[in-house]
């Protein structure tokens, strides 16, 4: 017994209505399959739409999960990726259409049996093909995966109802204009029902005999009506094949990409574009970008003096054209600077600004050193890294990497081979093993096929993933697939390896293992890393250079920085731990015992020094010593040190203050300058009792309505700033009143003198230059 599926002609009219059902069959042979051939269409149909939902689905995850991205930074040719899967689906399109083919003939049906095999397969093949470049096509316009299987199902049921319409002899009929079948046509499914409907009524009963392969190009004996032949068929299959395809192609590049960047409308006029020589620059934004009123970013000269000794040497270079054969990249004044949007949901319409994103860096990166840049969330390094890799285009400026311009599309595809990407976040396939992986890079790199498999296995080796190589990468614990970033990162050879934040999320052993494998990495090569992990900068860098809000704030190796920003040296002071006493002021029942020595210590520094413990336990001390103490320091160590035993110290060690601290001290600068320039307001509490709104940010602030006879020129306060959790400033404290100097010259924001005189948290101080008073010079 078989259960089949049993669609039912219940009238005379050829152009019939359907009913479907079940039926029970006591053996095939004993039943005319002739109405199969009229349910075909819908059951054909859904075979190659399944493969359509699923191939429009596979392109839009590799876009989404930017896998294409991290292979064409690689080096991978926009052509080789369309070719290969084209290669790969053409070949499982030649294979579903064979077999669909032989499972008809194998179960018997008249329709396959009958009409001739290379008609069959021909159709199917041709059918699928073009679903196939319609796949292509419709993926551009989509950039979720979740969203692509409704579409493709979308396109499914669509593609369902108009093949109904299409068996019941719409347009395909003399009575209807030529267009309308034109535009019937387009659509695959259409056209391929118009031939399933030819093929099915050629064995509409056992009798038929079918189409032969030389009947193809004619009309059907049984055709009353015959406006389109199987051949015309075919050739509207293969045309619009290739019109999906190269829409395909066309729409890739001039939609916005996961990164937003896209080609002209009219790339392909420029001929440049075909001869390879740098046409079809990237452009950014939608197709409908508001670039509004484009400020300018602000090009101010560095205050920092290493910044503006950098910038003053790669401008007089850049100048000069000359090339330093020691440096891999020249950061020339790069901008980058985001368009605005335009977008409009639920009548309502929404813009966003411009973005400046990096404000003009000039750097030079040597060769064989690691370059760290630094900086809090938002300060614009992923954006610079994007910028040199090519992922996103530069507004403004220029860098040259080994002597080729990041502007040039030529310049750009030279320095792909040259260079190793390790993304923020880990751009690989799940289905693939790190070996496949490995592969895959490796090939696109270049690399001859017979070293692949060796590179493969010793690049594994090294970032420890031997073991795992066969296993898929979606089950990788997050620190393996990081360790499988960086070893594709470092394959292939490449003369500059970006490293975006290489080991987050790994333990502290395989941590320390990376850090050896990138130490090792630097021979005969530049890196640029950046991290949140001040201790791997401290490690790893041999010049770092701290960014925030797209400048470049400072640049030296770590120990410049840790003197220059730092507040200066830490002193630890240990102590034996004997000789307690009861201290004179504390209650004995509640209070640890205190050490003498370590009173002892504490005066010795107050008195020396003048400095207070930063931290204190019963066994230790740590003083931060500023560094305008520096000239003390070599008499007051050598005493101490001198008088070890009189205090009981077992260890003093003195070092420069941490990575972490400059960090934190720039990122504070830089968050004061920029709400200092956006002039936000905040209610300033002051001791006396009375409130003023001040600019956030601003160091020193006059109170208004403070003159007097005593006080001709006011009063003004110092504003102590902190941040918040969030990094944003808030008031921590103020100084005294004090007196305003004579010389300072007294300004007031002239577009907050209106919102002052509102009264809301009440007026408005003045903004006192810091350059002007003489305590803060
Ligand atoms: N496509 C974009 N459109 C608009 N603004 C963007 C875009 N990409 C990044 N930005 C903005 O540019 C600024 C710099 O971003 P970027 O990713 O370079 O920072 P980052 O220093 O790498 O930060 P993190 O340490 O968090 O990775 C951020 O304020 C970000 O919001």
């Amino acid at each position: 017994w078989q259960i089949k599926i049993y669609f039912d002609n219940n009238t005379t009219d050829p152009n019939f209505s359907w009913t479907v059902g079940f039926k029970e069959f006591a053996h095939p042979a004993t039943e005319t399959f002739s109405t199969i051939a009229r349910a075909g269409p819908t059951f054909f149909l859904a075979i190659a739409m399944f493969g359509f939902v699923f191939q429009i689905s596979a392109l839009v995850t590799e876009k989404e999960l930017k896998l294409r991205q991290a292979m064409s930074i690689m080096g991978l040719y926009e052509s080789a990726y369309w070719l290969s899967w084209f290669t790969w689906e053409a070949f499982l399109t030649l294979l579903s259409a064979l077999f669909t083919v032989l499972f008809g003939m194998m179960f018997q049906f008249d329709f396959f049996l009958n009409n001739n095999f290379g008609i069959l397969f021909l159709l199917f093949f041709l059918f699928q093909l073009n679903m196939l470049s319609f796949a292509f096509m419709i993926s551009t316009f989509v950039t979720k995966a979740a969203s692509a299987t409704t579409v493709g199902f979308a396109i499914f049921i669509i593609g369902f109802l108009t093949q109904l319409v299409t068996s019941f002899g719409f347009p395909y009929s003399t009575s209807y204009q030529k267009s309308y079948r034109t535009i019937w046509s387009l659509f695959p499914p259409d056209v391929f029902a118009q031939a399933l409907n030819i093929l099915g009524k050629a064995t509409a009963t056992p009798e038929d005999k079918g189409i032969s392969w030389n009947q193809r190009g004619k009309c059907q004996s049984f055709e009353t009506d015959c406006v389109i032949t199987i051949d015309d068929i075919y050739k509207w299959l293969i045309s619009t094949f290739f019109l999906w395809f190269v829409l395909a192609i066309y729409f890739d590049n001039i939609i916005p990409n996961v990164n937003g960047v896209r080609k002209s409308v009219f790339y392909f006029l420029m001929p440049s574009y075909w001869t390879g020589k740098g046409g079809g620059k990237m452009q950014e934004g939608g197709l409908f970008s508001f670039f509004g009123s484009n400020r300018p970013a602000d090009d101010a000269t560095p205050t920092d003096e290493d910044v503006l000794a950098e910038e003053n040497l790669v401008k007089q270079q850049a100048s000069n054209d000359e090339v330093d054969p020691g440096v891999a990249v020249q950061i020339r004044g790069l901008r980058k600077t985001y368009p605005g949007s335009f977008s409009m949901s639920c009548c309502r319409c929404r813009t966003t600004k411009p973005f400046h994103s990096v404000k003009g860096l000039w750097v030079n990166l040597e060769k064989d050193q690691l370059f760290c840049l630094l900086g809090p969330n938002g300060a614009g390094k992923t954006t610079t890294i994007s910028c040199l890799t090519g992922i996103t285009p530069v507004t403004g400026g220029d860098a040259m990497i080994y002597g080729h311009s990041v502007r040039s599309t030529a310049g750009m595809s030279n320095i792909r081979r040259m260079i190793g990407v390790c993304p923020q976040f880990d751009i690989l396939w799940d289905a693939l093993t790190a070996k496949e992986h490995m592969e895959l890079f490796a090939s696109i790199k270049g690399l001859p096929l017979s070293t692949i498999k060796s590179v493969a296995e010793q690049s594994l080796a090294q970032v420890k993933l031997s073991q795992a190589a066969n296993v898929r990468a979606g089950s990788y614990s997050g620190g393996m697939k990081r360790r499988l970033s960086v070893a594709i990162a470092l394959i292939g050879d490449p003369k500059l390896v970006f490293l975006d934040e290489p080991t987050t999320g790994m333990d502290p052993i395989t941590r320390r293992h990376v850090w050896d494998i990138i130490e090792e990495a630097k021979k005969g090569r530049a890196i640029v890393l950046t991290t949140h992990s001040m201790e791997e900068a401290d490690i790893l860098s041999d010049r770092i250079a701290i960014m925030a809000k797209g400048k470049l704030r400072c640049i030296g190796t770590s120990i410049r920085l840790k003197s220059k920003f730092g507040t200066g040296y830490i002193a630890n002071v240990n102590f034996s731990g004997n000789g307690y006493t009861q201290s004179p002021n504390i209650n004995s029942n509640t209070e640890a015992p205190v050490n003498p020595n370590i009173q002892a210590v504490k005066w010795f520094f107050k008195e020396r020094l003048d400095v207070d413990p930063k931290e204190e336990s019963r066994t230790f001390l740590t003083f931060v010593i500023p560094h305008q103490k520096e000239p003390l320091l070599t008499s007051f160590f050598g005493e101490l040190q001198d008088r070890e035993g009189e205090f009981g110290i077992s260890d003093i060690q003195l070092g420069l203050t941490t990575l972490e601290e400059v960090f934190l001290n720039i990122a504070k600068q830089a968050e004061l300058e920029s709400s200092t320039a956006e002039g936000t307001l905040v209610t300033l509490n002051l001791l006396s009792g009375s409130s003023i709104q001040i600019p956030k940010g601003a160091r020193f602030v006059g109170i208004p309505g403070t003159e007097s006879d005593e006080h001709p020129r006011g009063i003004m306060v110092e504003v102590y700033w902190d941040q918040d959790d969030n990094g944003s400033l808030c008031i921590s404290g103020h100084s005294d009143e004090i007196p305003v100097p004579a010389n300072v010259e007294l300004g007031r924001l002239p577009s907050l003198s209106r919102r002052a005189s509102m009264g809301r948290g009440g007026p408005v101080g003045y903004i006192i230059d810091p350059n002007q008073v003489p305590s803060a010079r």
